[in-house]
């Protein structure tokens, strides 16, 4: 990829698009594009296809989405849902029209059927049904994964879809009610150590199994798939490694040095009971994570320490 190409990373605010653009950066690419929500509503596509025939990006990474933990999605099914498929539906048909050779598309781990073998192999892709919490966004997903992989049998063209375990770092939404959890362990340990509380309440059970990886990994896949045809149309990326909930919470806890008691809220939605991807595609053709999760979770913490006065709280109101 020629470091003059214009790269168009929609969403670049976002914690997957920001980590994108840092990692671009540093490889020295110097085309980059991106717009807030505020100057262009994806969901819009008027405005989309203005914005494309005005810029004629060359490549585009799309990391805009609506995104949330397990509550929101459970709560909003409708902008989960539509959202999701407005948003990629303007990129990825004004990437076609324009002409564009290049696109990489984010999906995520809960597209697998919710009982599928594990590690989740990319081929048990519709074989079974979804995770209730979640499957209007799964399905919204899906929809952009079997677009681009259209646009690949039909076109020719390098639309390659990658689908990112949970991700957590730098710029992550810390917003208690739509939250993913690890953000949400981070906030929730700090405060009540500095409140000196004698609990925290987390959601569910513990029991459930999840794979974690930083976003900075994450965007060292997407250059990866930037700088490489990739042959196939669909590639998981996470770490291979998963940990229970309740492990995890330990693991915050000692980073963030709570001493009290967590309580588990089992109103609350334990969603999938695992979802471990398995990573040997993308590591098969030569890319891999570097950031273990002590570590990635001891970076995250010292980010929010670090920004706590401005950390990101996507709040989602709908009349
Ligand atoms: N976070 C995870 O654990 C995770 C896991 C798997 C996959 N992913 C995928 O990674 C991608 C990025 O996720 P993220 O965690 O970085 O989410 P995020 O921090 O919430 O960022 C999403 C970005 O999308 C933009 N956006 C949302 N609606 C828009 C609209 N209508 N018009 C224009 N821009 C819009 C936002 O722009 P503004 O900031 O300008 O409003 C924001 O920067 C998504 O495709 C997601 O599905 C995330
Ligand atoms: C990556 C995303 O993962 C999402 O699923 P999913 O891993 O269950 O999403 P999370 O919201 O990260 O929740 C993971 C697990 O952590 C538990 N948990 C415990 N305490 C908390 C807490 O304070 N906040 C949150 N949020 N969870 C908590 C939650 O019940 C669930 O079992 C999907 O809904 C999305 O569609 C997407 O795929």
């Amino acid at each position: 990829m020629n470091k003059d190409s214009k790269i168009y990373v929609a969403g670049h605010r976002g914690m997957v698009g920001s980590a994108v653009w840092r990692a671009l950066e540093k490889k020295g690419y110097r085309n980059l594009i991106g717009k807030t929500s505020k100057d262009l509503d994806l969901k819009n596509q008027t405005k989309v296809k203005e914005f494309f025939n005005l810029e004629k990006p060359d490549v585009v990474i799309d990391a805009a989405a609506r995104v949330g933990g397990i509550l929101a999605n459970n709560d909003y099914p409708y902008q989960f849902i539509m959202e999701n498929m407005q948003i990629q539906n303007n990129l990825i048909d004004e990437s076609l029209k324009l002409g564009i050779n290049k696109f990489i598309f984010l999906g995520s781990s809960c597209i697998y059927p919710k009982f599928a073998p594990q590690p989740l192999k990319e081929e048990y892709l519709l074989t079974d049904s979804l995770e209730p919490t979640n499957e209007w966004y799964a399905i919204a997903k899906i929809t952009g994964v079997k677009a681009c992989q259209a646009i690949r049998k039909q076109y020719n063209k390098d639309y390659v879809s990658l689908m990112p375990t949970n991700l957590y770092g730098f710029f992550d939404n810390f917003d208690l009610k739509t939250s993913h959890v690890l953000p949400a362990m981070i906030r929730k340990f700090h405060e009540a150590k500095i409140n000196n509380n004698s609990e925290v309440t987390l959601w569910g059970s513990g029991t459930p199994m999840r794979e974690f990886l930083f976003v900075d990994d994450m965007a060292e896949a997407v250059v990866y798939a930037l700088e490489n045809k990739l042959p196939e149309y669909l590639y998981n990326v996470g770490s291979g490694k998963d940990i229970s909930i309740k492990e995890l919470a330990e693991t915050i806890q000692k980073v963030t040095g709570y001493q009290g008691n967590i309580v588990w809220d089992s109103e609350k939605p334990d969603g999938t009971p695992r979802k471990l991807m398995d990573v040997s595609k993308m590591k098969n053709l030569g890319w891999t994570y570097t950031t273990e999760l002590q570590e990635g979770i001891e970076k995250t913490y010292l980010w929010f320490l670090d920004n706590i006065e401005n950390i990101k709280e996507v709040k989602l109101e709908v009349n």
